[in-house]
């Protein structure tokens, strides 16, 4: 029997950010392995016309949880949705909700953040500074808590190169930012913003690099620690592999890549890609949660989620094996025949983002308008190109992660416990994983069926004719335009042709010549 499951047996559990892609896959693997859990608690807010009630319906109706329902057939009645909203004050819980909260719950999973990279630094401090903030109070006043397990990022100190399971201090107190984020203005916020996050590349790593100060500093007695997962990629086993529901982290990307739209990014192929799946992330937390209300350690622990130190992946192999995916299972309805580079300068960048991102945009936006359509490849590719420049920071830097404490936690496991909540990413195979992730992007977040293969291989087919005939009728039209104005080009085009008469030429007399010996020879 797993300790780790029947620790969770009987225990209400408040989970923030339940219905994101962690959250989700958090949930999932709970009621999985501790059908028996009392209840879990999460906090969500309405969202897209959906009232909460909708929102876990359509949770508990998805893919993901297909297995939870054979083991917990009843999951529903497990699930207690709150109101809440975690950029109001008191997350603007109900009082009966709160009252419920505060008296029952044994532990806090804090996923809820903002992931975006350009978002308000107003924004981004409130619901990853703030937000965890007044958690932290609310959870200082739950007399049933064991434990609290905060989800940060392995990039929240991304200006070191080497990171430690430590909590790095902020120049300027969190605090300080949560109070001057009251009485400034958007404008002056947007000035300084450049100023506050110094070294870092956006407003979401440097806030959550603030909202750890805010764990270390506001946790009085309670038994906390920290999560810190680095990029975190599709399932790799369970509840089955590949599941992915958003275009965060290398996703959005992958789709680029199959659909033809991403021919070339700028990126050090021998970085180290730290992808952590997300269900290793998710047996982490789950074990650091056991581990942190059982063993009761006197400090906060920081685990790192990484992959880089102990099974490492570069981008150039992770690429390459994106591509040979998406050579043998292509995406449908691609807009060109898949096949990516990496630039590593900014030159090559420049000059491969006019040739192969912008130039066949354009051409096509012509083709919709002479068709009658609506010009939309311009705007699409616009939108790619921005996005990788705010994800090219993480392609273009290598960092090492220590993890002496995972790998404390993962000795600390009984053998049920490792095989259970697996966390050991020394047995990841790399190649199978990122196939399984291709396919998934395909079959979850692309919705694309297997059957449509063979029409998807053969629509690749009608792009690589049109390729070659377009590189054709091109090279004729600028030879000829060549021909026309320059003498060198005449010279050089008289040169070839004479050379290839001369060439045929000598190959006919020869061919005859062999024939006529022949003929004699048999005659
Ligand atoms: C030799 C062989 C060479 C082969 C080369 C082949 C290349 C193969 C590719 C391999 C993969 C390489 C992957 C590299 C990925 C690196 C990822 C690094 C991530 C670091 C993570 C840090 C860890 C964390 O803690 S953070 C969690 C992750 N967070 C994010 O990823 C958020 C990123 N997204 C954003 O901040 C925003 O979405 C932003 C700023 C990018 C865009 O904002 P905007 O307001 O303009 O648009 P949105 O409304 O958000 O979306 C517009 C549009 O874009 C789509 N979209 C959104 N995100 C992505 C994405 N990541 N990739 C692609 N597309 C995206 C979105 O769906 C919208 O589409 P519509 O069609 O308009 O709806
Ligand atoms: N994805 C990644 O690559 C990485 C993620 N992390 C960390 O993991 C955690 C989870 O990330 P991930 O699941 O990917 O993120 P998602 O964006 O998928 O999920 C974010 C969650 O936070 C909730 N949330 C956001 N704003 C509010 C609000 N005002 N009130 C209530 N809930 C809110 C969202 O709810 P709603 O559905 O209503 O929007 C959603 O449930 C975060 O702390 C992130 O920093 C760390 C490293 C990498």
């Amino acid at each position: 029997m797993s300790m780790i499951a029947a620790f969770y047996s009987n225990k209400s559990i408040l989970i923030t950010g339940a219905t994101g892609f962690l959250g989700k896959v958090l949930m999932e693997k709970l009621f999985r392995t501790s059908p028996h859990l009392k209840v879990i608690y999460i906090l969500v807010r309405p969202k897209s016309g959906q009232t909460l009630q909708e929102r876990v319906f359509q949770i508990l109706n998805s893919k993901l949880f297909e297995r939870v329902k054979e083991v917990c057939p009843n999951v529903h009645e497990k699930i207690r949705p709150i109101s809440a909203d975690l950029n109001q004050r008191d997350f603007a819980i109900s009082k009966e909700d709160m009252q419920e909260l505060l008296s029952c719950t044994n532990i806090v999973f804090h996923c809820a953040a903002t992931v975006r990279f350009d978002a308000h630094l107003r924004e981004a401090v409130q619901l990853n500074v703030t937000a965890t903030q007044q958690l932290l109070l609310m959870a200082s006043e739950m007399p049933k808590l064991e434990a609290f397990i905060h989800i940060s990022t392995a990039f929240s100190n991304c200006n070191l190169s080497h990171i430690d399971e430590v909590i790095y201090p902020c120049p300027v107190e969190p605090r300080k930012i949560i109070d001057s984020m009251e009485w400034l203005d958007d404008s002056i916020i947007e000035e300084i913003t450049p100023k506050l996050i110094g070294d870092r590349p956006n407003t979401y790593t440097y806030t959550k690099a603030l909202g750890e100060v805010v764990v270390q500093q506001e946790s009085g007695n309670l038994n906390v620690a920290i999560v810190r997962p680095s990029i975190v990629g599709a399932t790799w086993q369970e509840p089955f592999p590949g599941w992915v529901d958003n275009l965060n982290g290398p996703s959005g990307l992958i789709i680029a890549t199959g659909k033809g739209f991403l021919r070339s990014i700028k990126a050090t192929p021998m970085a180290v890609a730290d992808l952590i799946p997300v269900d290793t992330v998710v047996n982490l937390t789950i074990a650091v949660g056991w581990y942190t209300a059982v063993h009761r350690p006197k400090s906060t622990l920081i685990y790192h989620s990484t992959s880089g130190n102990l099974n490492p992946c570069n981008w150039y192999e992770m690429g390459l094996q994106v591509l040979a995916t998406v050579e043998k299972i292509p995406f449908e309805s691609a807009f060109r025949r898949p096949n990516a580079d990496f630039t590593t300068n900014n030159f090559t960048t420049q000059y491969w983002n006019t040739v192969s991102h912008w130039a066949p945009a354009i051409i096509y936006d012509f083709y919709l308008r002479l068709t009658g359509r609506k010009p939309r490849m311009l705007k699409l590719m616009n939108r790619l190109l921005k996005t990788i420049s705010m994800l090219e920071y993480f392609i273009n830097h290598s960092w090492e992660w220590s993890t002496n404490n995972t790998e404390m936690l993962l000795s600390e496991l009984s053998p049920e416990d490792q095989r259970v909540f697996n966390f050991d990413v020394r047995q990841l195979n790399w190649l199978e994983y990122i196939e399984n992730y291709v396919l998934g992007v395909k079959k979850y977040l692309l919705k694309e069926d297997l059957a449509g293969i063979p029409k998807a291989k053969q629509h690749l087919k009608r792009l690589r004719n049109i390729h070659y005939l377009f590189n054709t009728a091109l090279f004729l039209i600028i030879w000829r335009l060549l021909i026309a104005r320059s003498q060198m080009a005449r010279n050089i085009w008289f040169f070839i042709v004479s050379f290839c008469y001369k060439f045929i030429s000598y190959f006919r007399a020869s061919s005859t010549l062999k024939r006529r010996r022949g003929c004699l020879q048999h005659g």
